[in-house]
């Protein structure tokens, strides 16, 4: 039913895994030794469970010493885990995984499979160089398959229990077959299954593994600004940092952080995080992150105002929803609205209405820009050809309806959540 090609940390857990859920595995690995050490029930590196899993399941539904061709024959899903080590240069080697490929059609007796990129390869490398490869293949060998990725997120030495027990599972595919193979394989293990197009399945495993690596970096940074500073306590201020009743529960309120929008405004992120980075520099120490950090904020909202620039014309009313920072606030200080409707005006709109539940007055008398504004919603969209969304207010979200009778540039990703737009939820 299913072949694991690659027997290392991930190729063998999940080969282990799905013949613990009842399916037949094969596995297959081009390292003679590696193979050998397996066929005697033996783990080739240390990971917990799995060695018990082994005995489980070898001779059983787990199966190592069929050829590739009976191996590729019996199955439907090809699931490739080999290693995609990175190159000088810093890309993804991508060696192994094509040959991979190319080994699954030497091998095919042309009955329709779906091969599954379960290594980690950068986002549109299934888009661009798979499916190319395989289209370059199929004119040689004309058998058909299917293309699917399904990123994992298990951590070494918690291999098995992530992979058993997996918080959700992604699954990038974009045919009716494969999707019903790999739709059949998952159903065992009762987590949310997000299936969305090929380049978005490799992106979340990079989104993930790229947050994890940036708040590595960000704290080991913060040690080095407190320990140039001097007289801070770092591990005391991390432990302390953790108590924020936003890091815990179920979700934690912390992931409304780690979300995308029109960049952070407000009395004290901005000047705050200019703040640290100004003091560290002082100090000796130059905090990229926090530097990089703040000309993100700055490149978000240009590029919000590209967004607009690139389809609406320049004689088109736009009609901006929200000018506080934040909803539920009528603060407007660093507000990210100011600085887009003033981008705006640089780039020739000079028809731009605003609406804001409850910053219109305030936000006026501060910034004294050329724009006029309304006091309803239903006004503003009545008068715009273009919506811009910049501050989340719960009247917005409750009217979607009305909004979406003009183009809408929702730039808080209030009517497309990212974690649902692309992806269909089922199990
Ligand atoms: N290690 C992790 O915690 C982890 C977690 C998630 C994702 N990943 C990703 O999964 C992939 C595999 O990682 P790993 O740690 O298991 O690597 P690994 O080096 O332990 O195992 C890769 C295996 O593939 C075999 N192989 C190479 N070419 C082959 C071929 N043509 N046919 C059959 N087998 C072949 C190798 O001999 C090796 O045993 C990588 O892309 C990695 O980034 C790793
Ligand atoms: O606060 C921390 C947490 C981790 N680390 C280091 O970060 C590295 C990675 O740790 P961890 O993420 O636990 O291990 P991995 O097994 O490499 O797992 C990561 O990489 C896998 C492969 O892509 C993903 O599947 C996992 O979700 C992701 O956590 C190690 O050197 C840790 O010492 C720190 O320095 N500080």
């Amino acid at each position: 039913m299913i072949t694991v090609l690659g027997l290392g940390f991930v190729g063998l857990t999940t080969a282990l895994g799905f013949s613990k859920k009842g399916f037949k595995v094969y596995g297959v690995d081009v390292n003679a030794q590696k193979l050998e050490k397996i066929k005697n029930y033996e783990v080739p590196f240390y990971e917990p469970h799995l060695e018990e899993a082994l005995r489980d399941e070898l001779g059983n539904n787990f199966i190592v010493d069929a050829s590739l061709e009976e191996a590729v024959n019996n199955s439907k899903a090809i699931i490739i885990c080999v290693g995609t080590p990175g190159k000088e240069d810093g890309s993804a080697d991508l060696t192994y995984l094509l040959d991979a490929v190319k080994n699954v059609f030497e091998s095919s007796d042309g009955t329709f499979k779906v091969i599954v990129t379960k290594s980690t390869v950068p986002p549109s490398t299934i888009s661009r160089q798979v499916k190319p490869y395989v289209e370059q293949l199929n004119r040689e060998y004309n058998k058909p398959v299917g293309l699917a990725s399904n990123p994992e997120f298990l951590r070494e030495g918690y291999a098995w229990d992530d992979f058993m027990n997996p918080d959700r599972v992604v699954i990038g595919v974009e045919d009716e077959q494969s999707k019903e193979i790999l739709n059949q394989i998952y159903q065992p293990f009762k987590a949310p299954i997000h299936y969305v197009n090929y380049n978005s399945a490799e992106f979340i495993k990079y989104l993930s593994n790229t947050l994890l690596s940036t708040l590595i970096s960000f704290s080991n940074e913060m040690a080095m600004v407190a320990d140039h500073i001097g007289d801070i306590d770092v591990a005391r201020a991390f432990k302390i940092l953790h108590e924020d009743k936003r890091w815990h529960g179920q979700p934690a309120a912390m992931s409304s952080y780690v979300y995308p929008g029109c960049g952070y405004g407000g009395y004290c992120l901005p000047k705050d995080t200019a703040a640290l980075s100004s003091i560290a520099q002082e100090n000796g120490f130059t905090a990229r992150i926090l530097d990089a950090n703040l000309q993100i904020n700055e490149e978000i909202k240009e590029h919000m105002a590209e967004k607009i620039a690139a389809v609406a014309s320049k004689d088109s009313t736009i009609g901006i929803l929200g000018l506080s920072f934040k909803s539920n606030s009528d603060d407007v200080r660093f507000t990210p609205s100011k600085f887009i409707i003033e981008k705006l005006l640089e780039k020739g709109y000079t028809n731009i209405v605003a609406y804001d539940p409850m910053a219109n007055e305030v936000f006026k008398a501060s910034y004294n820009l050329p724009i006029s504004y309304v006091d309803s919603l239903e006004t503003l969209v009545e008068q715009s050809d273009e919506l811009v969304l910049l501050t989340n207010w719960s009247e917005f979200k409750e009217n979607e309806e009305l909004l979406k009778t003009k183009r809408l540039f929702d730039f808080r990703y209030v009517f497309t959540s990212p974690a649902t737009s692309v992806a269909e939820t089922i199990g």
